[in-house]
């Protein structure tokens, strides 16, 4: 099993740049399901999760080529192959393939979505929305099977704001008969991303970014090239590693305006962020203060910097409070982080940390993907040597991690780590 060894102590300096959004990578590789002949994406990040997407609209007949983060996909000789196992356990965003199949085919058998673990993840907003247009859903041994004749617009409220729903409802809804409206829809920026693909393909989607999104069904989609957003999520990662160890670091292909709850918050704990157009500037930083923090659906802050920014908190003067709302179980990290000599304890669905500590570099575990990247944000900061296992989650979401941090000064290699066993053989 492979490794991340950090020497901590080291000070960052130096420019970083972020890759393609995660988040929408993996719905807009999918949505190429939908058209007729080649889509292109340009800035799909070198991530695990898009090889496993790759592959399986490779499983489906589908030709893909990726290189250079550019993914080129032919949709034209795919078939409704089942997927009930396999690749689709590997990551969450495999349910994409459900609305995508399902708008192109009217049928198909994918199995339920492995991912973070992060407490429950229903997906039943997502089958709400496939029954309300015309849909047969059933879950047999784990796997959703979805059926239609034809697939007729609707009106679908959802209960929660959920990202993966609002995605997947407009990818299953764009070939539908006539008009969708989805209510309550999420509005993260990835969405609006997937929204433009599908529009240059030739849907026709009215309020994406909005909480009402108005769909009228087309006939067919066609090929097209696209380009991805940034990653907040990394360029969020990467403004906390500044603010907690930088000595001036440039943070290079952001969209600063989907950052603002993260920048907001920081500028809170004393941190001087400079915007400029697409990218942003964070000076070396002294006395950090605790802040409290609730987590949000966008444009709130998001949950899925609060492990990142909990490291944060134990370089900070005082008791600072950070509450998940969206992921209640979201705090395995802190167990890991106690390991590294961290002040924090867990009660509900908050973490409570005390500062400033010196954290002291140990073997840990990433228990998730973010979950990961706090760990080595710790194992910059600690004194000694910090040994990350389970590092393929941290895989599935940054690309070339340890290039882009080694290029600032970082001390930090992927090694393979020797499982000893006693062989009496
Ligand atoms: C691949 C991807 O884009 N992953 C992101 C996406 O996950 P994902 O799309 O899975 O998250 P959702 O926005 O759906 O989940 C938000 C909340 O709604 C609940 N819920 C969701 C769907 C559903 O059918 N029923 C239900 O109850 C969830 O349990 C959670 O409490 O958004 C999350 C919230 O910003 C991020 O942490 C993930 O990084
Ligand atoms: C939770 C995350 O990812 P996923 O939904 O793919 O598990 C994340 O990106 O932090």
């Amino acid at each position: 099993m492979d490794v991340f060894k950090i020497q901590g102590g080291r000070r960052l300096k130096g420019k970083i740049t972020v890759s393609g959004a995660k988040n929408s990578a993996v719905a807009l590789i999918p949505a190429s399901i939908l058209a007729d002949s080649s889509v292109t994406i340009g800035g799909i990040p070198e991530i695990s999760d898009a090889w496993t997407l790759k592959a399986l609209l490779e499983e489906i007949g589908g030709e893909v080529t990726f290189e250079d983060g550019k993914m080129t996909i032919d949709p034209s000789k795919m078939v409704a192959m089942p997927l009930p196992n396999g690749n689709v356990k590997k990551l969450r965003a495999s349910y994409y393939m459900m609305g995508a199949m399902l708008g192109r085919f009217k049928q198909a058998v994918i199995g339920l979505p492995g991912g973070c673990f992060l407490g429950p993840r229903p997906i039943d907003q997502h089958i709400k929305g496939f029954e309300a247009l015309g849909a047969k859903v059933t879950n047999e041994h784990g796997a959703i099977y979805l059926r239609a004749d034809e697939l007729i617009g609707a009106k679908i409220y959802l209960d929660v704001a959920s990202v993966g729903a609002t995605i997947n409802i407009m990818l299953a809804a764009v070939r539908a008969k006539g008009k969708t409206t989805i209510e309550n829809a999420a509005k993260e920026p990835e969405i609006i991303d997937v929204a433009t693909l599908l529009t240059n393909m030739g849907a026709n989607i009215k309020g994406a970014g909005t909480s009402v999104i108005r769909i009228e069904g087309v006939d067919e989609l066609k090929g097209t090239k696209h380009t991805i957003i940034p990653d907040r999520i990394e360029a969020a990662t990467f403004m906390i590693m500044a603010a907690a160890i930088g000595d001036g670091v440039v943070i290079d292909n952001v969209i600063p305006l989907h950052l603002e709850a993260v920048t907001a918050k920081l500028r809170e704990m004393g941190v001087i962020v400079e915007e400029n157009e697409e990218s942003l500037y964070i000076p070396k930083q002294t006395n950090l203060q605790a802040v409290d923090v609730k987590t949000l659906v966008y444009p709130g802050f998001p949950t899925d910097v609060q492990q990142p920014l909990s490291v944060l908190m134990t370089q900070a003067e005082g008791a600072s409070m950070i509450t998940d709302t969206i992921y209640s179980a979201r705090f395995k990290h802190i167990d890991e982080l106690s390991r590294m000599s961290a002040k924090a304890r867990v009660e509900g669905n908050t973490a409570i940390i005390q500062g400033p500590v010196s954290l002291e570099g140990s073997a840990v575990t990433a228990t998730d993907l973010r979950a990961g990247a706090a760990l080595v944000l710790a194992g910059l900061i600690a004194k000694g040597e910090t040994e990350i296992h389970e590092i393929h989650h941290i895989e599935r979401g940054y690309s070339s991690l340890i290039e882009k941090l080694c290029a600032l000064g970082a001390n930090i290699r992927k090694e393979s780590s020797v499982i000893k066993t006693n062989n009496k053989a």
